[in-house]
């Protein structure tokens, strides 16, 4: 079975998770690109109101196409469940995000929701993180510099560029990728990113979820991450 199918078998199972009446934050990328069309589907079968959270301008588009109401961040009080997918998730439910640059706007969904979900295909699970690339949202004046000192740190930084320009975030900023093989400690790496001025956000996503939906060929795991 390929990767789309394994994605759509935890994609379908997560929009079971969404109730009348929730404030739903709507993650980024192909995985939720399913989800969303799933949502659509059941909100109009089973004739359920929600708000969706989009966090990514890609996700508010598929959103108004699957018919799904939507509002801005800034304009709700609270968000009751978040589904999004990830790069990586290891052993402990540690993740990593932002392969499709939207990390800084989906952790402001994820750390503002009371619970969160993520739907990921059966190889995205991994011992440990860190063989997919460590996404930096970083503020493109002084990025060469930062450049440098991570690469001083034996980060095996590479800047994310399409067409020999920079590809530049939501906010205008610029991604770099941080090579790292092998993450031994997600907590004090994340400590160290957090502190060092110029970068906006990492993709580490430390003790987040709650629930992991895992696609198999056989169907969805649940697993109950915290
Ligand atoms: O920036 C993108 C997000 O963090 C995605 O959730 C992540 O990259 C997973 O995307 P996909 O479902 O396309 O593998």
């Amino acid at each position: 079975m390929n990767q789309d199918a394994l994605k759509q078998i935890a994609a379908r199972e997560a929009v079971k998770f969404v109730k009348d009446d929730m404030v739903v934050g709507l993650g980024t990328g192909s995985t939720v690109k399913y989800m969303i069309q799933a949502l659509g589907k059941r909100l109009r079968e089973k004739n359920l109101h929600i708000v969706g959270i989009p966090t990514s301008n890609r996700t508010a588009r598929r959103a108004r196409r699957a018919g799904i109401p939507i509002k801005n961040i800034d304009d709700i009080d609270h968000i009751d469940l978040t589904i999004d997918g990830a790069d990586q998730v290891d052993k402990n439910y540690q993740g990593i995000k932002g392969g499709g640059i939207a990390h800084l706007w989906e952790k402001i969904v994820a750390i503002n929701s009371t619970k969160n979900i993520w739907i990921v295909d059966e190889t995205k699970l991994t011992n440990h993180l860190g063989s997919f690339p460590l996404p930096l949202e970083v503020i493109p004046y002084g990025s060469s510099q930062l450049f440098v000192r991570l690469k001083k740190m034996g980060y095996h930084p590479t800047f994310r560029m399409s067409h020999g320009r920079h590809i530049l975030t939501h906010s205008r900023n610029y991604i770099i990728d941080l090579n790292l093989g092998q993450i031994d400690h997600p907590h004090h790496l994340s400590k160290q990113l957090d502190e060092m001025t110029g970068i906006v956000e990492h993709g580490l996503f430390l003790d987040i979820v709650n629930t992991v939906i895992v696609g198999h060929p056989d169907g969805p795991e649940i697993i109950n991450a915290r």
